[in-house]
């Protein structure tokens, strides 16, 4: 069987509270990217096997991919084994769910293969036992996301927009973001407020402490700002990925060119589509 496992985008992330178990309490409209996505390949097999191609991302048992297998046998208590083959698109420490995306395919294809023994609430708990932003990629290409991350719900009606993806060479530790969420301070001049779109607000609380560190994405977030073809531009999740929403798609060879130019030549770019109503 062979899966993709879309990378996500937080339109809005606002973080509401630190709860006593160190997580945070969150409100999310988060949305799949269908265009950007890594690749499972899941087969039945002799002995379990794993094999991932991409620098960074480990192969043993701290895999996502790894830790939903484990899970899901605990869970049926099944002995298949199985082999599984990760093609990494989505880059690591983004913002972008990668992992987790990963996890959840992982799950839903190991339980369609195994005839759907565990009901899909029961998969959802499974699923945030994995990883907060895991439950999302269980559920609908658009969603309201809450508590931790665990709580879905519809959320109205979100367009499919164009946008550009820039990430610089590093990654961002989600922790150390919410780590440092709460006493964190705004650099002067930076536009951290929502930005009004037709459909709802662009917001993400954790600018602030993410620019605190790396004050070039919020460079990178005003220098795009300023682009006459960007109607908006905000960091997804944690980071280190910023985003822009096009006026139109045709602008995004441009706006990537600007930004290698005049930002980062050593940028990571993506340019496509979000899930939503065309
Ligand atoms: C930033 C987002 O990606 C936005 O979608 C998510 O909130 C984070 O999801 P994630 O990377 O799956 O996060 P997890 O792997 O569950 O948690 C990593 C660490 O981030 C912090 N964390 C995560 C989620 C959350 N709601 N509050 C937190 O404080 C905790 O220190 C946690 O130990
Ligand atoms: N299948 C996997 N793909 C990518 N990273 C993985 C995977 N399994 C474990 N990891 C580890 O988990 C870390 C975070 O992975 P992930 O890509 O989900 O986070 P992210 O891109 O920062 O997304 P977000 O911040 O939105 O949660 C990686 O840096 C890597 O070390």
């Amino acid at each position: 069987m062979i899966v993709e496992a879309p990378a996500k985008l937080n339109l809005s992330l606002r973080v509401l509270r630190r709860r006593g178990d160190g997580f945070h309490d969150i409100e999310s409209i988060m949305v799949r990217l269908p265009g950007l996505h890594d690749e499972l390949e899941i087969q039945a097999a002799e002995n379990d096997g794993f094999s991932c191609d991409a620098p960074g991302v480990p192969t043993d048992g701290s895999n996502l991919v790894v830790k939903a297998l484990n899970l899901f046998r605990r869970e049926t208590g099944s002995t298949d084994s199985w082999n599984i083959r990760l093609t990494k698109r989505v880059p690591h420490g983004a913002g972008l769910g990668g992992g987790s995306s990963d996890a959840a395919f992982t799950l839903q294809a190991l339980n369609e293969l195994s005839g759907n023994p565990v009901e899909n609430e029961r998969l959802l708990e499974i699923a945030g036992a994995l990883g907060s932003d895991v439950p999302f990629f269980l559920g609908e290409e658009v969603a309201k996301v809450s508590g931790r991350g665990e709580k879905l719900a519809v959320c109205e009606p979100v367009p499919a927009m164009p946008v550009v993806l820039l990430k610089p060479s590093f990654g961002v530790s989600t922790p150390g973001a919410y780590k440092a969420w709460k006493d964190s301070t705004e650099i002067p001049g930076i536009a951290y407020g929502s930005q009004a779109m037709p459909w709802g607000d662009l917001v993400n609380d954790l600018e602030r402490p993410v620019f605190a560190k790396h004050r070039m994405l919020a460079e990178m977030k005003m220098w795009l700002l300023e682009r006459p073809e960007v109607n908006a531009a905000i960091m997804s999740g944690s980071g280190s990925t910023m985003f822009a929403v096009l006026e139109s798609p045709d602008d995004a060879s441009t706006v990537v060119g600007g930004a290698l130019r005049e930002v980062d030549p050593t940028l990571w770019s993506w340019s496509g589509w979000t899930a939503g109503v065309r």
